[in-house]
């Protein structure tokens, strides 16, 4: 039977009264879930997304420039009109700087913006999940799901002599997303691989299996057919004709029919923008929530789930009272470190014009070069005690903390107890093996440490009853000060790594923040200074059992309310030690597949 005939509505007035799906947010993870649900021809989804297509411009497909890594060839798609263009709150530890949080606003949301960086973390990073009161969340019962959504493509031709190993079962040979590695690698990754060995650090054959501790290659989220960006757009099925997507409108909040004994989602309210004519649509079934970290919680406050005395004080009456909305944000803050090299193909002759030319051609003309790549190919994820000596004083000071005492004034005391039982894993795991604390980037100009498994916890909170004021992200970047102190140890890792021989026979100088820089306080200054964003935003609707701040259950179902699934990044507990969006690929495939009758 069917119901109507698929395609992308552009106007309000076109799209049905009723679905039996409402999917909020056309980005990675709505876009997953839409597809499963539509696979199914009875049943109706309807996608309402913010933002619009793209125009397949090359600063959204070409890897080199899209992917924003080397600064001369611009910033990608951040700061365009395919960017929601929010800034965080001034950061108190970071000598008041506030810091911009790009987030897609566009149909593929995150995968349009991102770094294309594409893996997984460790087997600890799922299974903290599960232990944290979700059954059924680690990492053996994710890999299938993981799989799901990929198509992998093992290494071509042109990069043979770099001998890049892969295990097939860890990849996915028919998801939408194609992972791949370029067709060029820069040379300085021998240096690296070599520095690497040098520190007695393990080079792992595929990280994606579970094991993501130490040094590998890395994949891209990048088409091998034509070396171009691979999206979730790839999962919107335009042909079916069960589903709807209605682009450029932006939902305000869910609507709710209070029964005698429960709260229901019946459908969402959604316009084009500030003072234009407020639509409804009404959900048979569910409301589904992926809006991504940044705007999920705002959606879940606008709509009366937050916590009571936060939502009162904007007169907004309470559905359900959940102080976790919009708590527990985590990301994963960054450091950049920059040196010269003496190798004669790097990413800064991008400014020889001649040959940044000739390279373009290159990739216009056989798809080959390093436009085909992000400014490195070759990383690293390190347990603490694989890049300092310091592990057991970072446990005793993380034993010695109340872990209360770190979280904004006033928290509710399920939140606290959920960070408590976060603290305690975060403090163990100081000492794993197999858990990486920090990432460490490699670029011919550049090493970045990256912290993985952050302590500090931030916010996500309306200020406003507007739809169409951001909401106030406060992501508290280091306000724990344990951050700090692991991320001088990654600083000084740096350094280490550049003094070995196989980076200074390519001539590694440091040249920012330079040797002046020595004292420990003088590098904290430089990291207060500098710190920035991975943009891993995630946790502001953590699956969570409610006594311990929870927002949704281990079937990602909101508290309280019936017919209310979250499905995006929000949901994390703990953010992965991993580039995030293999990770939101796999949840939303795993929430689609594993509720029967789908949900
Ligand atoms: C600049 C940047 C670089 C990154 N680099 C990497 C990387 O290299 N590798 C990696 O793995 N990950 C990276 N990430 C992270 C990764 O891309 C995201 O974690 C992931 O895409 C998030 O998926 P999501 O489904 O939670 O949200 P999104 O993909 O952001 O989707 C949310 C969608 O909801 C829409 N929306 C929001 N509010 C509303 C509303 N009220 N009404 C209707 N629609 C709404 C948004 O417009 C958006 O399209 C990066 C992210 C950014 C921003």
């Amino acid at each position: 039977q069917v119901l109507f005939p698929g395609k992308i509505v552009t106007k309000s007035s076109d799209i049905l009264s009723s679905y039996d799906y409402v999917i909020v947010g056309g980005g990675t993870s709505g876009l997953v879930v839409a597809n499963r649900l539509s696979e199914d021809l009875q049943t109706t989804v309807l996608i309402i997304e913010a933002g619009g297509f793209d125009e397949q411009e090359d600063f959204i497909t070409i890897p080199i420039l899209s992917t924003a890594n080397v600064p001369i060839l611009g910033s990608g798609a951040k700061g365009t009109k395919y960017d929601w263009n929010m800034t965080g709150v001034p950061q108190a530890e970071l000598q008041n700087r506030s810091i911009p949080t790009p987030a897609g606003k566009i149909i593929g949301g995150g995968t349009v913006l991102n770094g294309m960086v594409y893996n997984r973390g460790s087997k600890e990073d799922y299974n903290r999940w599960e232990e944290l009161g979700n059954p059924g969340w680690n990492f053996d019962a994710l890999l299938p799901y993981f799989k799901r959504a990929e198509t992998f493509t093992p290494p071509s031709a042109e990069v043979a002599e770099w001998d890049i190993e892969y295990v097939p079962e860890y990849h996915g040979e028919h998801g939408r997303v194609q992972s791949s590695f370029p067709r060029f690698v820069w040379p300085s990754s021998r240096a690296y691989i070599n520095s690497m060995r040098e520190l007695n650090v393990p080079i792992l054959k595929d990280s994606m299996g579970g094991d993501d501790a130490g040094a590998f290659w890395f994949l891209l989220s990048l088409d091998p057919k034509n070396e171009t960006r691979s999206t979730s757009q790839n999962f919107y099925t335009p042909s079916r004709p069960n589903l709807h997507l209605l682009a450029n409108n932006q939902v305000s909040r869910v609507m709710f029919q209070s029964g005698s004994l429960n709260v229901a989602a019946i459908g969402v309210e959604f316009s084009t923008g500030k003072g234009d004519k407020m639509n409804q649509v009404s959900a048979v079934k569910e409301v589904i929530l992926a809006a991504g970290a940044l705007h999920t919680p705002q959606i879940l406050q606008l709509s009366g789930i937050g916590d009571t005395n936060h939502l009162s004080y904007l007169g907004i009456e309470t559905v359900v009272d959940l102080p976790g909305v919009g708590a527990n944000y985590q990301d994963h803050p960054l450091l950049v470190t920059v040196q010269s090299v003496d190798i004669s193909i790097n990413t800064g002759n991008f400014s020889n014009a001649t040959w940044n030319a000739e390279m373009r051609s290159l990739y216009d003309e056989k798809r080959e070069g390093p436009y085909t790549t992000a400014a490195g190919n070759f990383f690293a994820f390190l347990p603490l005690s694989l890049f300092t000596n310091s592990t057991s004083t970072f446990i005793s000071q993380a034993s010695a903390q109340s872990p209360a005492q770190y979280l904004p004034p006033n928290t509710s005391s399920s939140i606290i107890s959920g960070y408590a039982a976060q603290h305690a894993i975060l403090t163990r795991d100081l000492s794993s093996q197999s858990l990486a604390n920090q990432e460490f980037i490699f670029g011919d100009t550049v090493i970045i440490p990256s912290l993985q498994t952050p302590f500090s916890r931030g916010t996500v909170l309306i200020n406003s009853t507007s739809p169409f004021d951001f909401p106030v992200i406060n992501p508290r970047y280091l306000s724990n000060p344990l951050d700090v102190a692991v991320l001088v140890a990654g600083f000084k890792y740096a350094r280490t790594i550049r003094a070995t021989s196989a980076l200074q026979e390519i001539g590694v100088q440091e040249t920012y923040p330079g040797m002046t820089v020595q004292t420990d306080e003088q590098i904290e200054d430089f990291i207060r200074d500098g710190l920035n964003t991975e943009n891993h935003h995630g946790c502001t609707a953590a699956m969570l059992p409610r006594h311990l701040g929870g927002v949704v259950d281990s079937e990602l179902r909101v508290y309280g309310v019936q017919g209310l699934r979250v499905i995006d990044a929000s949901i994390m507990p703990m953010l992965p030690a991993a580039h995030l969006q293999a990770t939101v690929y796999g949840i939303a495939e795993k929430v689609s597949a594993t509720h029967p009758p789908r949900f």
